[in-house]
């Protein structure tokens, strides 16, 4: 670990506590607004989703991966240029990158299945794992209630007067008209020869609010202050949480969206191990109007749909 990332304890708020007291509250958004508001990365350790839980979401994605080709093709998502769209991605379909690259770098190599309920026409959940849609969808939904504890206290930190109303911007999650999405990934061995400049996970930020992320081995940087990149090593039981684009918009460039990526390892041995991964991406409703949340008219009022069709316009590459 590279100390560069602070870890806040979140026992006072996880899962299985009803209500937080006021002065525990004080101390996690203290903690919480100081790394949000610098680093834009902490991991929060005690949130109350068990390990166990963890690994059984990573056992039945590579449950899903051991699949056929065939078999995965038939959830594959569309080729298109809508990031949050449910559905499996094979290895380096998807490329994540920085805007200002001369030409597309190749596709990562990762193999992802983004969940994105409610499922519209045409899509399905894999039969073959039937254990698949039950899992994902439960971790799903602790993960939602994790994102609006964090999302309340990112609110009080900012001196919002209307906590509970900023928090009536996140009620579709999960029912439409809102783009937060379950994406479990897996990172198969590098084989010796790979293309120039491939990675594991392009250099890009996130395009929604806040991001969970869950990781068993190591591979995630985050630049610092200083531009340079820092190892996020897993940290046991606890969960990597960053802010993406949209919150650092909506709040006036009060919270960090910090660049991050997943680097090939170096050594031959740290080539040959998988990596897991599961990001919660939680986004507000798609109808939201975001108007600077500090009252300032640093930028001018935008549907949050329409400033995630621009990120992903200028940054997001899927073929
Ligand atoms: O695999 C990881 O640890 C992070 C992946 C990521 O940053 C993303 O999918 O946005
Ligand atoms: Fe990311």
């Amino acid at each position: 670990m590279s100390g560069y990332i602070p870890v806040v304890d979140f026992s006072a708020y996880s899962l299985d506590k009803k209500n937080v007291n006021d002065a525990d509250l004080e101390t996690l958004t203290e903690e919480l607004m100081q790394a949000f508001t610098t680093v834009g990365f902490v991991y929060l350790k005690n949130a109350g989703i068990p390990t166990a839980e963890v690994n059984n979401v990573f056992d039945v994605y590579d449950k899903f991966c051991f699949q056929p080709e065939a078999v995965k093709e038939k959830y594959s998502r569309p080729v298109d240029k809508t990031a949050e769209r449910h559905g499996w991605m094979a290895l380096e379909r998807e490329m994540l990158s920085l805007v200002g690259r001369d030409q597309p770098a190749p596709g990562d190599l990762k193999e992802c299945f983004n969940i994105h309920p409610p499922l519209t026409e045409g899509q399905t959940w894999p039969k073959e794992v039937p254990e698949f849609e039950p899992v994902m969808m439960d971790f799903y939904n602790k993960c939602h209630v994790i994102a609006i504890r964090l999302l309340t206290i990112i609110a009080r930190g900012l001196g919002l007067e209307d906590v509970d109303g900023f928090l009536g911007n996140f009620q579709y999650v999960g029912k439409g008209r809102n783009g937060t999405n379950l994406r479990t990934l897996r990172y198969p061995p590098v084989p010796d020869v790979i293309k120039q400049d491939q990675v594991r996970c392009g250099e890009h930020t996130d395009f929604d609010c806040v991001t969970l992320v869950f990781q068993d081995n190591p591979g995630l940087e985050v630049v610092n202050t200083d531009g340079e990149y820092v190892p996020a090593t897993p940290i046991p039981g606890t969960i990597v949480v960053n802010i993406g684009d949209t919150l650092q918009r909506w709040s006036a460039d009060k919270l960090k969206s910090t660049r991050h990526r997943v680097r090939v390892p170096e050594s031959q041995e740290e080539k040959q191990r998988m990596r897991r991964s599961i990001a919660y991406f939680f986004h507000c409703d798609s109808d939201v109007e975001m108007r600077c949340l500090d009252g300032s008219d640093k930028y001018k009022p935008m549907l949050a749909r329409e400033y995630l069709n621009q990120q992903v316009g200028a940054t997001y590459l899927s073929g």
